[in-house]
């Protein structure tokens, strides 16, 4: 039988290139055990709901309206739903003619994109342009959208940390292009060293590749370090001297568990520093639903906002964006939602602050109770996770440990990662997935399982690795 189009090797080589390890080789194991009725704990995607967490209240209330306008003149409304709520949902009505049913427009709803601007303003302290905002399906889609304007082909070099989170990795793969990594230095709380980012741009250029964007992750995944105003300054002079676009995924700004680096976006830093820096860098910023206290994974609403790109290069990222249509309408309301959320004196304001302040302080009580736990355990360290979601502890294993894995066939913390999976459950990613420096291993879990169970997956962690480092310490 002759081979077929989509027969396996047929397939694109950049479709069969790219990895995703959040949901590789550990992830279908644990559903494999689950199906098995092994009780796994997922702890290997930052997805909030999925662990118990509750959704806010408002902006269900909205959007529950908003997907059943009946229901905004049944009489009986405001026995179910606060005034404010009814009043947003009358407000999105407005914005959106055909209703939830409807295409928008493919850079989003403009009145929503005009919410995202407000937002940007009031955080910043610098005005933002709508017309230079555009709505995704998550940050997701918009890092596609921009890394596939950036990549022309295997030339192409963008600059990404490592350990990075691989939806940069896989894409670049996917377009074609080539990752050049900067190494975070693990020993400085995965500090960010300019000196590092000069090397990388230098071997890069030695091979021929033209290195055209650098990407920051602020706070990052899975390293959870958050950039100082000193090292934002740097990246930006940086990108400007070299002639890079700046990528700053900034999905995790509300997720910060200090005091020392509260969140800075690229954005406000680069308009601080002023002319010429301000008018010519260019930036794209990214943002999501997903994360924060909202945690809204499913609904898929996201945004990227350009900073000094050309109109004509808006028009062809505007362009390509049509192909798609229209981005998902509801997740666009989540994101108007999460920019302008109940203000002070609103009926719900009260509600929405106490449900939001729960959220980030068991996150912040949960980073310290994971780190202080794998800093307990024998031949692991751990960083505090300043932000974000993650924990990504080192795991420091015996030579006899990489023999047996070597033997099994499998990448060290990929062996270790397996081990822990059956023997408690607890569904991780191997530092492998990320990118990290030869020979140093590490794991990555989410902060996320509920305050009252961290305890017990701590102690299980605990005696799992206990047993190992006896079975394969000499
Ligand atoms: C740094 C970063 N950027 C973008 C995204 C994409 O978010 P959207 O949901 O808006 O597309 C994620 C998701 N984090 C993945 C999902 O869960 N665990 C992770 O590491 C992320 O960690």
């Amino acid at each position: 039988m002759s081979s077929k189009p989509l027969d396996y090797e047929n397939l694109n080589e950049n479709v069969k290139k790219c990895q995703y390890a959040v949901r590789g080789e550990l992830y279908l194991r644990a559903s494999e055990l689950q199906k098995e009725g092994k009780k796994i704990i997922f702890t290997n995607v930052g997805n909030p709901h999925a662990l118990g967490q509750k959704p806010l209240t408002f902006p269900r209330q909205v959007i529950a309206l908003c997907q059943a306008p009946f229901l905004v003149d049944d009489p009986n409304v405001g026995l179910v739903f606060p005034a404010d709520a009814i009043a947003r949902a009358k407000h999105y009505f407005s914005l959106t003619p055909g209703g939830l049913g409807a295409y928008s427009d493919s850079r989003g709803i403009p009145g929503v994109r005009k919410e995202v601007a407000e937002f940007i303003g009031r955080r910043d302290g610098y005005p933002s342009d709508p017309e230079l905002i555009f709505l995704t399906d998550g940050a997701s889609k918009g890092v596609m959208q921009i890394l596939n304007a950036i990549i022309r082909g295997e030339g192409d070099g963008v600059l990404v940390p490592v350990p990075q989170y691989p939806l940069y990795s896989a894409t670049i793969s996917l377009l074609g292009g080539t990752l050049v990594p900067y190494y975070l230095e693990e020993t400085a709380n995965w500090g960010l060293d300019v000196n590092n980012l000069r090397q990388s741009v230098a071997q890069a250029r030695y091979k021929g590749i033209t290195v055209r964007a650098m990407v920051i992750i602020n706070p990052g995944n899975p390293t959870g370090q958050c950039l100082s105003e000193a090292n934002l300054i740097d990246v930006l002079k940086f990108c400007y001297q070299e002639n890079l676009v700046l990528l700053g995924d900034e999905v995790y700004q509300q997720n910060i568990y200090q005091d020392e680096r509260p969140f800075l976006s690229a954005r406000k830093v680069l308009m601080d520093m002023g002319p010429p820096i301000s008018k010519e860098l260019q930036l794209v910023s990214f943002h999501t639903v997903s994360k924060g206290y909202w945690g809204e994974c499913g609904q898929r609403g996201g945004y990227f906002e350009m900073t000094n790109i050309p109109p004509k290069s808006v028009e062809e990222i505007y362009k390509v964006a049509s192909i798609a249509l229209s981005p998902n309408v509801p997740g666009q309301i989540f994101m108007g939602l999460m920019v302008n959320p109940p203000k002070p004196g609103d009926i719900s304001y009260e509600r929405f602050v106490r449900e939001s302040k729960s959220i980030l302080e068991s996150l912040r009580k949960r980073a310290h109770i994971m780190t202080d736990g794998f800093n307990s355990c024998r031949n692991v360290v751990c960083n505090f996770t300043e932000g974000a979601m993650y924990s990504f502890p080192q795991i420091r294993l015996p030579p006899k440990a990489i023999d047996a894995a070597k033997k099994a066939g499998k990448v060290p913390d990929v062996f270790y990662c397996l081990k822990l999976l059956e023997a408690t459950g607890i569904s991780t990613v191997p530092g492998s997935g990320f990118g990290q420096k030869e020979g140093v291993f590490h794991l990555r879990t989410t902060i996320l399982p509920a305050e009252e169970d961290m305890p017990a997956i701590m102690a299980s962690f605990k005696k799992f690795n206990d047993e190992f480092m006896d079975q394969y310490e000499d």
